[in-house]
């Protein structure tokens, strides 16, 4: 993990260009302007493109400590603000459950007019390895069971919850589900996540 010294006001104006980049996105997704606005258009963003690459990194924003004394992962693909594919998923932990209120967008269709489960396996991935961590048991995904029960809607607010269920060894266990906002499941999840030798004695008690 690798803490680095960035500016906040840096880091929030990096997570605004990310926002805007998501709006740009869900229009791309969206749009039905004419031929040769589609071609301006994406003219005008390969210029764009040129003027951020002037300056780049070799991987995105890596962990670090917020001013609030969190550890937070700016450049995740789940969770990082300034990381334009990331929702971005706001986890919070209620006890040893991670919560998430989430709503999808066009941008995530699969199916006709529902959700791509890949993009459900992501989030849920993501909220059974945070319950892990928050218990004490970070780890990477060794393995992820799903049940889609229901197609997932976009444009509706969802409720994502995980929660840590044992450990033995470097292995934990999480369950999650992705809900409606009355309890109704629509996807659940199991997961194996297992702690890297490497990363044993970096998080606190391991
Ligand atoms: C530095 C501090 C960071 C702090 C951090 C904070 C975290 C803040 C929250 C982040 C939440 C992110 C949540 C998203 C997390 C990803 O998305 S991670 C990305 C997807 N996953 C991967 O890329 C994992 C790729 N696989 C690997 O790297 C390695 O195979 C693994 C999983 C680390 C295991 O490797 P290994 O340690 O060499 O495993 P090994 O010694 O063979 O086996 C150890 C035990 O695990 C079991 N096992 C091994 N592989 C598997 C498997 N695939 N399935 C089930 N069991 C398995 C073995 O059977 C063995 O069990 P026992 O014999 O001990 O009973």
């Amino acid at each position: 993990m690798t803490m680095e010294l960035t500016p906040e006001s840096r880091l929030a104006a990096h997570c605004e260009l990310a926002q805007q980049t998501r709006d740009l996105m869900d229009a791309v997704a969206l749009t039905e302007v004419k031929e040769d606005e589609l071609l301006a258009v994406t003219a005008e963003l390969a210029a764009l493109t040129e003027r951020l690459r002037a300056a780049s990194r070799a991987t995105p924003l890596p962990f670090d400590i917020s001013p609030d004394g969190n550890l937070r992962h700016l450049g995740n693909a789940v969770i990082g603000g300034a990381n334009p594919m990331a929702l971005p998923l706001v986890v919070e932990m209620d006890g040893l459950t991670a919560r998430a209120e989430v709503t999808f967008r066009p941008l995530h269709e699969g199916p006709p007019n529902g959700v791509h489960g890949g993009i459900s396996a992501m989030v849920l991935d993501h909220l059974l390895g945070q319950a892990a961590a928050a218990a004490g048991f970070p780890g990477m995904t060794g393995t992820l069971t799903l049940r889609y029960l229901r197609p997932v809607p976009y444009g509706t607010p969802l409720v994502a919850t995980a929660e840590h269920t044992r450990a033995e060894g470097r292995k934990s266990w999480a369950d999650g589900r992705i809900a409606l906002p009355d309890g109704t499941p629509l996807v659940e999840a199991s997961g194996v996540f297992v702690m890297p030798t490497a990363w044993l004695g970096r998080h606190p008690g391991t």
